[in-house]
């Protein structure tokens, strides 16, 4: 019969203590050996440790470094106060465990990232590095390792990844596309719009020249504006045609910590559809709604600045006046709408007829005004008598039916080295035109050189 032994639980404690009973005569044999080591693990900023494999990994020795690691001082762990697996966050205790038993399952060091409640109540981040010492015969001996906290380099990895997403955000503006280039044009990165508009894929876009990606005239404008960034360090901003569309550009700079500029961001927004409307607004800005001809505003500012010309160049000027005859019958016969028809054929007709460097407009109602640069007065009447004779022969095509009409033309020339006023032009072409209707219509009349009424209306503007 054997006499009663130990129970279990008697002999872990036993053990326990028999173990930390070893680990302190180690710690001071250690000292005693190497007292600079014991003295180095203690001043180390974090916690090395001695632990058994098991459940609680029970620790046999800390350094003092446990105090900042969990907010308990390393007796605490080491008398089994503090259990330490109870330390670490349940979330991450079943992967600490997995990872540590793999690790020696293949005899090699482990390296983790796990949280650990600390005494203050915080969540810390700790890494681990730890291994296994084996006896001769292949027995697990102790794990011992090196546990730091890493929470601040947590967070800031954090901050770094929140930063990340936010410019990401802002860089995937489904709109606007935006890049970032080295000072010799590499693309560092760029948004998804930026590899649309480039019909290339983002990812082999990255670390390719951005001058290569685009047509010779574009690049090399954009080369122009990156050296202008890069010398006055300021942002640049322009626009400019890619393929059919308009952009406008703004390039900016980025700097090192010498100030110097080492990158440049570029944002480019897609303005066609403004290009498109900017251009309707100025089409209708300077003509006429109906005919598309030049409004009466526009044709003053382009005819001032031929007479001005003109003067310059002492070259002669002729003006036209020109008005359908009739023209109330036809609206009252056919009706508004047929009368604007007229007015839009007679209009293209008159263009027509005219040199490209004639300035033609609707001057008001079913009148029209030419101004005919480098045109002496015998030209201007064989050009109005050409109009005239076009008008008369060629019925105008309407939706009910073609219709024969016929115009009146007044015709003044202001000869060169004169100076006047476009007023005073188009005033002696509008009285010619008076005569012409006055003696039967479907005629031109010309002032002459025995009229003396442009010279007199020439002498009043002069000093102009
Ligand atoms: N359909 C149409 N008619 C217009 C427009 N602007 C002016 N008119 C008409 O043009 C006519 C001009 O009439 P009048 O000034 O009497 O001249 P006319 O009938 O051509 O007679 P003469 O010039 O003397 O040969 C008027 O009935 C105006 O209402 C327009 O934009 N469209």
């Amino acid at each position: 019969m054997h006499p009663p032994g130990p129970d279990s639980e008697q002999l872990r404690v036993e053990n326990a203590a028999l173990r930390r009973r070893i680990s302190q005569l180690e710690r001071a044999q250690c000292r005693a050996r190497c007292p600079d080591t014991a003295a180095l693990l203690d001043n180390f900023p974090g916690m090395a440790y001695r632990c058994q494999n098991d459940n609680n990994w029970t620790m046999d020795y800390v350094s003092t470094g446990c105090l900042a690691l969990t907010g308990y001082p390393p007796e605490a762990l080491m008398r089994s106060r503090v259990i330490y697996s109870d330390l670490i966050h349940p979330e991450d205790r079943s992967r600490v465990w997995d990872q540590v038993q793999l690790a020696l399952g293949e005899q090699r060091t482990f390296e983790i990232e796990y949280r650990i409640n600390h005494a203050d109540g915080e969540i810390r981040w700790a890494w681990e590095r730890g291994w296994g010492l084996w006896s001769d015969h292949g027995e697990l001996l102790t794990l011992e390792g090196f546990i730091t906290d890493i929470s601040a380099y947590k967070r800031a990895e954090q901050a770094l990844r929140d930063h990340q997403a936010t410019l990401r955000a802002l860089l995937d503006t489904p709109e606007d596309s935006m890049l970032l280039m080295d000072a010799t044009g590499k693309l560092i990165a760029c948004n998804d719009m930026t590899a649309r508009q480039l019909r290339r894929d983002r990812q082999q876009l990255i670390g390719s020249s951005l001058f290569a990606q685009l047509p010779t005239e574009v690049a090399a404008n954009l080369h122009r504006q990156l050296k202008k960034v890069i010398a006055s360090a300021e942002p640049i901003r322009f626009q400019e045609q890619y393929r059919d569309r308009w952009f406008d550009h703004t390039l900016y700079p980025v700097c090192n910590a010498h100030r110097q500029v080492s990158q440049l961001a570029l944002y480019s927004r897609d303005i066609t559809e403004q290009k498109q409307l900017e251009r309707t607004l100025e089409q209708l800005a300077i003509s006429d709604p109906l005919t598309g001809l030049f409004n009466r505003r526009q044709f003053w500012s382009l005819a001032e600045q031929s007479l001005a010309q003109a003067v310059r160049k002492r070259t002669p000027t002729s003006a036209l006046m020109i008005d359908i005859d009739h023209f109330k019958s036809i609206n009252d016969r056919h009706g508004h709408l047929i009368g604007d028809q007229v007015l839009q054929t007679i209009a293209s007709e008159l263009k027509l007829n005219l040199r490209h460097s004639d300035i033609l407009c609707r001057y008001g109602g079913e009148e029209f005004a030419a101004l005919l640069p480098e045109t002496d007065l015998s030209t201007a009447s064989e050009t109005a008598e050409r109009l005239r004779q076009c008008i008369a022969d060629t019925p105008v095509e309407t939706d009910q039916g073609p219709l024969s009409l016929t115009i009146s033309i007044g015709v003044a020339e202001l000869v060169g080295g004169f100076r006047t006023r476009v007023s005073t032009l188009l005033e002696c072409a509008d009285r010619k035109l008076y005569a012409a209707k006055q003696a039967g219509r479907d005629r031109i009349a010309c002032w002459t050189p025995s009229d003396d009424e442009l010279q007199r209306l020439a002498g009043n503007d002069r000093g102009l």
